[in-house]
């Protein structure tokens, strides 16, 4: 696809929020400064609290300070933003705010293109969307895009509900539901692995392949987002979305081509593959964790109970761990373990190949074990793939061992690569959909996850049941363990 520099007026609903600081602000900075976005954009900050554009333009410098380049003027970024006291009920706000578009199309040229990105709690979304197009704010020359944040609903009938009145104002093409993991550098890279190398997709197969481990653990707890997550919980926050994606994206069949219809078709099959479980069945493919006091980096920690906003007597799991069975010709018989957990012994975000052992092993009588071969996708905090495979040992014998192959990036390298949320700004501004989600995923991967839900409602668990720094519940071994397998240390 031919890139061209975007044109548009942009309007961030949550301009005052933390998204949109942390990371709204530093992606459309670094696009400008690497000449993705030409000067033919304005950004329109909405929110409730009475702003001046000074204080606006002076909180977005804020939120880019730490990029100190030489060769832009953070003022000059800063001038295209406008501020817009807001309130999302009120319709003569919706009104002005076209009028207000116009003007900024005009000034700035931005090609009739209008792009709304609403960074708020998904409860506005229904209610921003009715009121855009009620008051004709979508009626507009160029393109219109809509991008909304996680979580795309609660569950299954909350997700349709919301999706029922995003639609009424837009349609699916121009729907862009961010999952910022599908803007990671590595992530992006699992179709390329796959898919631009002879070595591997012959080998992409329940023929070759022992089991696939996705880890993604933090360190960190639930900081001040207690009240938020004690109502979600690692189900919903993390399996639902972002491991389930990178499932989808590792089991799909190669596309077609490489369209977003091609890659969003490919990955809706996998979901539909998804063995199903019945709720009793879920404690045999599913455990969940909640973390207790405990240390990281020699600092005491407190437990997920003792958390702002959390009940005392909380169910709400901050681990899951879990084994999914994708019931096609490609994958039959190949266990998908995953495992994601707050307050856990290293932030790391990695994926692990583990191909099956050879038939027989020529080595065993010189006492070697031959260890698996290994493809490791090592996502965050560093990119980076590693091969382990079994070579020469550096004596008179021939005899094996372990070695590794890396790839890691330069530091120069590393400085360039962009940001998640600023590959995912980029694609949407030029209109490629292929990293966001389609409704359809949404609601097949809910159906899935609504079984395990009503089971861990329904059941209490004898939460806290893991030390905060540890690997999680020791339940979560056993799930391996009881296949004969185990987790791959996180490096
Ligand atoms: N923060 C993050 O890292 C991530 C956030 N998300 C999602 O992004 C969304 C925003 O999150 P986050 O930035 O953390 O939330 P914040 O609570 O920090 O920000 C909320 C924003 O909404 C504005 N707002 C609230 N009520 C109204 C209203 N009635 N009318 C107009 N503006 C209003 C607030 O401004 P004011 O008070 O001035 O009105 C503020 O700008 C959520 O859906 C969240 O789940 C997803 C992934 C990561
Ligand atoms: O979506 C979310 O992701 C973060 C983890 O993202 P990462 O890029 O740091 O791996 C998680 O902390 C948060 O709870 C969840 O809502």
């Amino acid at each position: 696809m031919t890139l061209h520099t975007p044109k548009a007026v942009i309007v961030i609903f949550g301009a005052t929020g933390d998204l949109a600081n942390r990371k709204l602000y530093p992606s459309l900075y670094r696009l400008y400064r690497n000449g993705k976005l030409s000067e033919n954009f304005a950004v329109i900050g909405v929110a409730r609290r009475p702003l001046t554009n000074e204080d606006f333009r002076n909180n977005i410098k804020k939120s880019i300070a730490d990029f100190n380049d030489e060769h832009i003027n953070p003022d000059e970024f800063a001038s295209h933003f406008h501020y817009n006291p807001f309130d999302v009920q009120d319709l003569t706000h919706y009104q002005k705010l076209n009028a207000f578009m116009d003007e900024l199309d005009e000034k700035y040229d931005a090609g009739g293109n209008r792009l709304f990105y609403l960074a708020m709690a998904p409860n506005f979304f229904g209610t921003i969307a009715a009121n855009l197009k009620s008051e004709g704010v979508t009626n507009n020359q160029g393109w219109t895009r809509l991008v909304i944040e996680k979580p795309f609903g609660h569950n299954y009938d909350t997700a349709q509900q919301l999706n029922d009145q995003i639609r009424h104002a837009f349609s699916e093409d121009q729907i862009y539901r961010i999952d910022h993991y599908l803007g990671k550098e590595m992530i992006q890279n699992i179709e390329i692995v796959r898919f631009a190398n002879a070595l591997f997709e012959p080998l992409w197969n329940n023929q070759y392949i022992a089991n696939i481990q996705i880890t993604s653990s933090e360190t960190l707890g639930v900081e001040e987002r207690g009240s938020y997550y004690d109502k979600s919980g690692a189900l919903r926050d993390m399996v639902q979305n972002h491991i389930l994606q990178m499932v989808s994206l590792l089991a799909m069949e190669p596309p077609a081509k490489l369209t977003p219809d091609d890659i969003r078709y490919e990955k809706i099959k996998v979901l539909r593959s998804l063995r199903p479980i019945s709720e009793a069945d879920v404690n045999n493919y599913f455990v969940r964790g909640q973390y207790d006091r405990g240390e990281i980096d020699g600092e005491p920690m407190n437990a997920y109970r003792e958390g702002n906003g959390v009940d005392p007597e909380s169910n709400t799991e901050t681990f899951v761990a879990g084994k999914f069975m994708i019931d096609n010709f490609r994958w039959a018989g190949v266990p998908f373990y995953i495992r994601t957990g707050k307050r856990m012994a290293k932030k790391a975000t990695e994926i692990v190949v583990q191909f099956k052992d050879l038939p027989i092993n020529l080595y065993a009588g010189k006492g070697d074990t031959i260890d698996p071969n290994l493809l490791v996708i090592r996502v965050q905090p560093e990119d980076g793939i590693t091969l382990h495979l079994n070579a020469k040992k550096g004596d008179y014998d021939t005899t094996s061992t372990p070695i590794t192959m890396h790839y890691d990036k330069s530091a120069v390298e590393n400085e360039y690569t962009p940001e998640a949320y600023e590959t995912l700004l980029n694609d949407c501004l030029n209109g490629d959909s292929t990293n966001f989600v389609h409704s359809d995923e949404v609601a097949l991967s809910w159906k899935y996850i609504d079984i395990i839900s009503k089971a861990w409602t329904d059941k209490k668990a004898a939460f806290p049941n893991y030390t905060s720094g540890s690997n999680g519940p020791r339940e979560a071994d056993k799930l391996l363990e009881n296949d004969g397998f185990y987790w791959w240390t996180i490096q």
